[in-house]
């Protein structure tokens, strides 16, 4: 696969076996397949209860044909860096993009360590710039950046020379198992004034935090007096440049914070990454991008290099638009108890799309092919040379100097050298708030607006061009970042995946178009189905959920009896079903725990923000309120790990714990009747809800203990009061409804 015959292979695509796993996810589906055969030809003997039954299981059903279909031929690529190696003057320019918004939810000093891991990956430094996109306009961020560029002078260095494997500080020298036994003494020398620098940074990025300032507003602070969040012009500081173009010197650092004004949209993420696109674009223009939020370190050194395997040995261009790492945690809670580590998604979902078109793109550690953000497509890339339309160009905007660096882009020309400088009056007006009006940026170019999943979307859009990707996974893993830690946090996350992937489903972008009308191959628009139809689900799992529970409270049934043969396909559906999950979260490394904890999460999830992700969609389509891009918050301690409350789930006032609390509490009731109907009347009655309806009821409280220990936790481990209240409400309406149907 290499690009030229002489040189060393620098890649290799590999076919995973699945046999087995092949073989099971068929008889899962021959199994629901039956039930439905069942349900089917039994739907006139049996009511509205049946029916919804059938409908449920029909969309289970079509879910899994999906999963099936994405997990069929899963793929692998290995890369050899060192191959790469004695192409050194080959390198192309890599342009690295951070973005943060909120220095309360997104610590300065979380930041920084990203950056110092960006500035110290193993590449020569004069072909890599960062640039920092802030879009809370903080002089918290700027001062931190530049003391930690001060920092980096002796950090990228001490790395380099001692080949130190974690260059994120804050990781490194946490590391206990660091042991001094084989190393020199000039290193343990270098180690110990490295450590006390690096503490010095974090006090003075600690002292300035406590501050109301973190500086007097002099000097290269001044344009920050008087700026608010969301009102303020363009700050853009190059904070360090590699000027000599030093292959062992320093990566250039840009700070951008772009123009805001009141009432004017800024499109969160995505509008902050086409900034960057057009600053950069000036600036450095390398043909390369990599991206990660400010909490993603690099945690492999080689990552540039792995991707550089990829990108330039691929067959073609075609088969690698852009390169995709897993998105990986650090210090995540012990057995997952949020269920939003996601290591078995990325692990079987992700390589299994690499078998097809390849994997999403997931809004971090990607590195992307400049012009095809530009939004080139594969079948011109030839072509392109000499016949540039206007048109074309005038996508770009009005700068003239934008417009000369994105043709060159597109014709694969290097852009000759600059000076960062000399282009910061061009990148101020191009980090406007209406450089983008009457343009295409974030319509047609670049990163697309018009979803909080702008990712899922941008990536969606090169794939319909015909583009392939790939997925990389070396091992350390290549970047590490925070996932939630707390239950209002975790859901927030999740609903704002449910809400992006919905709207993209709604929008012109439906994949489905796609494929009848472009590039989009068939099975990869299953792929993005499976993903896009997350906040639907929750209403054919809400459903299934209240089945039970009506059922036992109306004395009635919607599952096949003991004596039918059919209820024996239930549970091998439920037994098979549940041992395969718990295999891939062992063959993951991962414990029976964690399994469970993710089964159950699953289902909280899909109930409860996947459902509010529905609605916010559906808010928006009557036009009742607007989408916000709601931001995770970033914790670095590590300590919570050690705390014994870290894994409890955490609640607060957010309605999104209604629907959770409602079905623990229908469950509750349900569980309460049946145990007095075994009372009263011991001897088995055929209408009425039997064994199956039970069993339901008892795993639904089990999936929902969260919740259970919720209602009777204080603080923020408490289902706060008013929400209990409502849940309670809603159960109480809904038995009432319940006796109504008895009463007939
Ligand atoms: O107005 C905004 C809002 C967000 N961000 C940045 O966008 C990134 C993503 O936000 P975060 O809250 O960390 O999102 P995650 O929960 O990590 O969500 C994932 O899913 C998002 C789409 O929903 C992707 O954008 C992210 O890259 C991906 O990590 C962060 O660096 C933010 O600083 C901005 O720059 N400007
Ligand atoms: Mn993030």
């Amino acid at each position: 696969m290499a690009s030229t015959p002489t040189t060393l292979p620098l890649c290799e695509k590999i076919t995973r076996k699945n046999t087995a796993q092949r073989a099971i996810d068929v008889i899962i589906l021959f199994l629901l397949l039956s039930l439905l055969v069942y349900r089917f030809l039994l739907l006139k003997d049996h009511g509205l209860t049946w029916l919804l039954a059938f409908l449920c299981e029909s969309w289970f059903t079509f879910t899994w044909v999906l999963v099936v279909s994405i997990k069929w031929n899963p793929v692998e690529y290995k890369t050899y860096p060192d191959n790469l190696l004695p192409r050194v003057t080959e390198f192309p320019s890599v342009d690295m993009f951070v973005t943060t918004v909120d220095s309360m939810l997104e610590p300065p000093i979380i930041i920084i360590n990203t950056v110092l891991s960006l500035l110290a990956v193993d590449y020569p430094a004069h072909k890599l710039a960062c640039y920092v996109s802030d879009d809370g306009c903080s002089p918290f961020t700027f001062y931190s950046l530049v003391e930690a560029s001060k920092f980096a002078k002796l950090w990228v260095p001490f790395c380099k020379k001692h080949n130190i494997q974690i260059r994120t500080p804050f990781k490194y020298f946490s590391n206990d198992s660091l042991s001094f036994t084989n190393s020199s003494w000039e290193f343990q020398q270098e180690w110990k004034s490295i450590k006390v620098e690096y503490e010095q940074l974090c006090h003075k990025i600690e002292n300035a935090s406590q501050n109301s300032k973190p500086c007097d507003f002099t000097g290269e602070f001044s344009e920050f007096s008087n700026v608010e969040r969301n009102n303020h012009p363009t700050i853009i500081k190059i904070i360090s440049e590699n000027k000599e173009g030093l292959p062992d010197g320093l990566p250039h650092l840009v700070y951008v914070s772009r123009e805001k004004r009141h009432r004017h949209p800024h499109h969160y993420k995505a509008g902050a990454m086409n900034v960057l696109a057009r600053v950069s674009g000036l600036m450095s223009n390398a043909p390369y991008m990599l991206n990660v939020d400010c909490d993603m370190f690099v945690n492999n050194s080689k990552v540039v290099l792995q991707a550089m395997c990829l990108l330039l040995g691929s067959k073609s261009e075609k088969e690698s638009a852009f390169v995709q790492f897993p998105q990986k945690f650090y210090d995540g809670l012990k057995d997952d108890p949020y269920g939003n580590q996601l290591v078995v998604l990325f692990e079987y979902m992700t390589h299994g799309m690499s078998g097809i078109q390849g994997p999403l793109y997931s809004g971090i550690g990607c590195f992307h092919r400049r012009k095809i953000i530009y939004r080139i497509s594969p079948d011109n890339v030839e072509s392109v040379n000499g016949k540039l339309d206007e048109d074309k160009v005038l996508e770009f905007g009005s700068s003239k100097e934008l417009i000369k660096s994105a043709v060159n882009t597109l014709k694969g020309k290097r852009d000759p050298p600059n000076h960062l400088g000399d282009s910061i009056k061009e990148a101020h007006q191009v980090a406007s708030y209406d450089y983008e009006y009457n343009t295409s940026w974030g319509a047609k170019v670049s990163w697309r607006y018009g979803s909080t999943t702008e990712d899922v979307l941008t990536g969606l859009t090169i794939h319909k061009r015909g583009w392939k990707s790939i997925y990389c996974t070396p091992n350390p893993p290549a970047f590490l970042g925070c996932a939630p830690s707390g239950g209002p946090a975790a859901m927030t996350q999740q609903k704002r995946w449910a809400t992006g992937l919905l709207e993209i489903l709604l929008s012109k972008n439906c994949p489905i178009f796609a494929t009848i009308f472009q590039k989009l191959r068939f099975r990869q628009c299953l792929a993005y189905l499976w993903l896009f139809l997350w906040g639907i689900r929750s209403i054919p799992e809400l459903c299934y959920a209240i089945l039970p529970a009506y059922c036992i409270i109306t004395n009635s049934f919607f599952l096949p009896k003991v004596e039918e043969p059919a209820f024996y396909v239930l549970v091998t559906l439920f037994v098979i079903y549940s041992l395969y999950t718990l295999s891939e979260y062992l063959r993951t490394g991962q414990s029976v725990r964690a399994w469970w904890n993710n089964q159950r999460m699953a289902r909280i999830t899909t109930m409860t923000a996947w459902f509010f992700g529905l609605l916010s969609v559906m808010l928006k389509l009557l036009g009742i309120s607007e989408i916000v891009f709601e931001v995770t918050k970033k914790d670095q301690s590590s300590d919570s790990t050690n705390d014994d409350d870290a894994g409890r789930f955490t609640f607060d006032e957010s309605p999104i714990f209604v629907p959770g609390t409602t079905i623990l509490l229908l469950h509750l009731i349900a569980i309460v009747v049946s145990l007095w109907k075994l009372m009263q009347r011991p001897t088995h009655d055929v209408h009425g809800s039997g064994l199956g309806e039970v069993l339901c009821s008892v795993w639904l409280v089990l999936c929902f203990w969260p919740f259970l220990k919720g209602l009777f936790g204080k603080g923020k481990h408490g289902i706060p009061i008013s929400t209990i209240g409502k849940s309670a409400a809603l159960a109480l309406l809904f038995m009432q409804f319940c006796r109504r149907i008895t009463m007939g």
